[in-house]
């Protein structure tokens, strides 16, 4: 039924687990046939019983076509957050009558399903669950490479108010660590034996890496060169944004050949793409990326310029070459990049452009540097997530004598999203990691929650009173105004009262979302049986993050999480320069010197292609992927230049609170929510110490704002 002879390897093992409810998770490269894995056994789960298959995938933009792609037996469907509310209906009613054998979702859409009033109603439509199935399943850990704080919620969701017993993991890449941790979060009963895997690279492809002085003379030269040449699919990786985009207009002034183009097609849209090489990244418009996407995938578009931001989920079976035209910052990036091509089981050429001033291992350096946080950063946070409480709830025997004195069940809180990003200075993706490592403290002390509106603003159009007599009869309106009044003693006669929300649930032990609800109708009043409008408005604003956090954390206790959670951020800094070190190195050692020198043949091509994926095989399947004592190579500081810069940036923008870290980032030019590169690109300091040690620069940086506070 599926057109397939056989199974290939993983997929029958995988397959017979899922029908015994074993969860599993399965490693197969790009290509490899993750999708027979869930569909066959949703299949079968489907002839047997009334239920439905989950499918987990967190590219909302390529779900319609995983659902055009299903076979014509396997009834499927998807819903995500960019749906119209009809369109939600539809699949929700299709849900409803159990027309529906697999339900494609997005991790937000799950998330939402019992809460959000675009997915209201979901959860209690959705048939028996027979299993799910995450897609990328490596988010879930935060030690991969693109770790996604929502999917450790998914887990959550899919076991507490799903009740699935049963979940299949799939993924392309996933290091020792990483294996690690998705086994504790989807729940594997028999661990590492419940975890299927084949080679990281398959057989089809050829792999090699050359040194460049100039490396736009060599693209263009490799492009136009025999064998590449008549490729019909072609994507070239870069770091930057802006990289994408130069480079797409050298390849098309280089390879321009107009007898290659489609003539017909060019005439009638006058030369809006240009057919050979396009850009793509996420700073680019959606409808243009989609078009450019679509030209690619139709074989219309040649070569795509791109950033990470292109290739995931993309099934395009064709694609013969892909070109690093930056050295990317992982074994995981790379092997899921290259993935993408030869998925037909032809022959495809991988080729990755090093050069000798480590430009490309510098700036990948600074995206590292970039997401670490220091330790009075992190207190603030735990600050706002641990706030001190009053509540000790002696825990009573049988016979009511109170023997012990428990512990804080824990009450929400609600952290300003934009207000603390200015704050800490730090963007909210790293903050929602953050809070996800406090979550996965072992101590479990919290529990983060769906993001919320945490601000309430009441205005009355019948002055102060109005809202004064609704308070009578709601609670949380009279605690607001109690909470409110402590921090300002005129808040009474006032005709606009703003609270935080979140925090006024907390004090009367509600739930935000009842508290939420019972406010909302403050906006209604009914008189003589008949409900009108009240001449209260009642708004919510500020999204924030939301969570459950105990308030009595001892002094000793917030020490030691806070000690635990800097070691987190210094551990995940330290495995990112590791993985960095490691393909560098690796790709130095079996660098050609010029791709001029190199033949794009196969024979010619695999022994060092066989060497390097020998090295990446290692690379995954090692045990410790991370020795403890590694030590890095300090890059060079000039300590005198940094001294004096320092102090001159300082006393040149008096205003501002510098950290030790905000002056290393400006001096090399990473941008943060409070110093933007669109602003600070014109300090004459941006970017004046590029090639210096970052945390060098850190340390001597923070020594003169002491010293110049003194
Ligand atoms: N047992 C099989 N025999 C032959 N072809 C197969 C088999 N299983 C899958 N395929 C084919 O392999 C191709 C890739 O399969 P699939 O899209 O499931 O890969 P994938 O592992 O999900 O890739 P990605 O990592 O990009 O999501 C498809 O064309 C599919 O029909």
């Amino acid at each position: 039924m599926f057109g397939h002879s056989g199974f290939r390897s993983g997929q029958e093992c995988a397959i017979k687990r899922i029908l015994c409810g074993l969860s599993t998770l399965l490693i197969l490269s790009t290509g490899g046939g993750k999708s027979l894995c869930y569909q066959l056994p949703a299949y079968i789960y489907s002839k047997y019983y009334k239920c439905i298959t989950l499918v987990i995938s967190p590219l909302v933009s390529l779900m319609e076509d995983q659902v055009l792609n299903m076979p014509e037996f396997l009834k499927a469907g998807c819903l995500h957050t960019n749906q119209s509310p009809t369109q939600r209906k539809k699949i929700m009613e299709l849900i409803k009558k159990g027309e529906i054998n697999i339900l494609l979702i997005s991790p937000e859409a799950l998330i939402a399903g019992d809460t959000s009033s675009g997915f209201a109603g979901l959860f209690k439509s959705l048939p028996q669950i027979a299993f799910a199935c995450i897609d990328e399943a490596h988010c879930v850990s935060q030690w991969s490479h693109n770790f996604r704080p929502s999917y450790l919620m998914i887990c959550r969701v899919l076991r507490e108010k799903l009740n699935v017993k049963c979940i299949l993991g799939l993924t392309a890449t996933a290091s020792q660590a990483t294996i690690k941790s998705v086994i504790n979060h989807i729940n594997i009963p028999d661990g590492v034996n419940g975890v299927l895997t084949n080679p990281a690279l398959p057989d089809n492809l050829f792999l090699s890496i050359s040194f460049e002085k100039d490396k736009d003379r060599a693209l263009v030269s490799l492009l136009a060169s025999e064998g590449i040449n008549s490729f019909s699919s072609i994507i070239v990786y870069c770091i930057r944004r802006n990289e994408c985009e130069r480079i797409a207009a050298v390849i098309r002034s280089c390879l321009f050949q107009p007898g290659k183009i489609n003539m017909e097609k060019e005439n009638k849209k006058r030369k809006r793409m240009s057919y050979i090489a396009e850009a793509y990244h996420a700073g680019m418009y959606a409808a243009q990326r989609k078009k450019i996407q679509k030209h690619f995938m139709d074989g219309t578009l040649k070569i795509i310029v791109a950033t990470v931001a292109f290739g995931m989920g993309i099934n395009k079976s064709d694609i013969r070459c892909i070109i690093h035209y930056n050295m990317p910052p992982s074994f995981e990036s790379y092997v899921q990049e290259v993935g993408r091509a030869g998925r037909d089981g032809k022959p495809a050429f991988c080729h990755v452009f090093m050069n000798n001033k480590n430009d490309d291992k510098d700036e990948l350096l600074k995206h590292i540097y970039a997401n670490s946080i220091d330790r009075p950063v992190i207190r603030r946070l735990l600050q706002k997530i641990f706030i001190p409480c009053k509540c000790i709830s002696p825990e009573k025997t049988d016979n009511s004598k109170i023997t012990n004195v428990s512990r804080c069940q824990g009450h929400e809180v609600g952290i300003p999203i934009d207000e603390t990003v200015e704050e800490l200075d730090l963007p909210s993706e790293n903050i929602a990691t953050l809070l996800c490592y406090v979550e996965l403290h072992h101590k479990h002390y919290i529990k983060v929650l769906h993001n919320a509106y945490t601000k309430c603003k009441i205005s009355s159009y019948g002055g102060p009173i109005k809202i004064l007599e609704a308070a009578k009869t709601c609670p949380p309106l009279a605690m607001a105004y109690l909470i409110e009044s402590k921090k300002a003693a005129s808040v009474t006669k006032l005709n606009v009262l703003e609270f935080n929300v979140i925090e006024v649930a907390a004090a009367i032990g509600w739930e935000s979302g009842m508290t939420k609800y019972q406010l909302k109708n403050l906006e209604w009043i009914v008189k003589d049986g008949v409900s009108k409008r009240s001449h209260l408005k009642v708004e919510f604003n500020t999204l924030g993050f939301r969570l459950k956090s105990p308030g009595d954390l001892s002094a000793t206790e917030l020490d030691e999480l806070l000690d635990d959670l800097h070691q987190s951020v210094h551990v995940q800094e330290k495995n990112m320069l590791y993985q960095l070190e490691e393909i560098h190195q690796a790709f130095n050692e079996l660098c050609n010197k010029s791709c001029d020198q190199i033949t794009f043949s196969e024979e010619n091509l695999a022994p060092k292609s066989n060497e390097l994926k020998l090295i990446i095989n290692d690379y995954f399947t090692r045990e410790n992927n991370m020795p403890e004592n590694k030590q890095f190579q300090e890059r060079p500081l000039d300590t005198e230049r940094i001294t004096s810069d320092v102090r001159a940036l300082i006393a040149t923008y008096k205003d501002c609170k510098f950290t030790g870290r905000s002056i290393a980032r400006i001096f090399q030019g990473i941008t943060s929510p409070n110093y933007p590169a669109l602003v600070w690109g014109r300090c004459k300091f941006w970017r004046s110490h590029l090639h210096e040690d970052f945390n060098g620069i850190i340390r001597i940086a923070t020594q003169q704002i002491i010293n110049m506070k003194i």
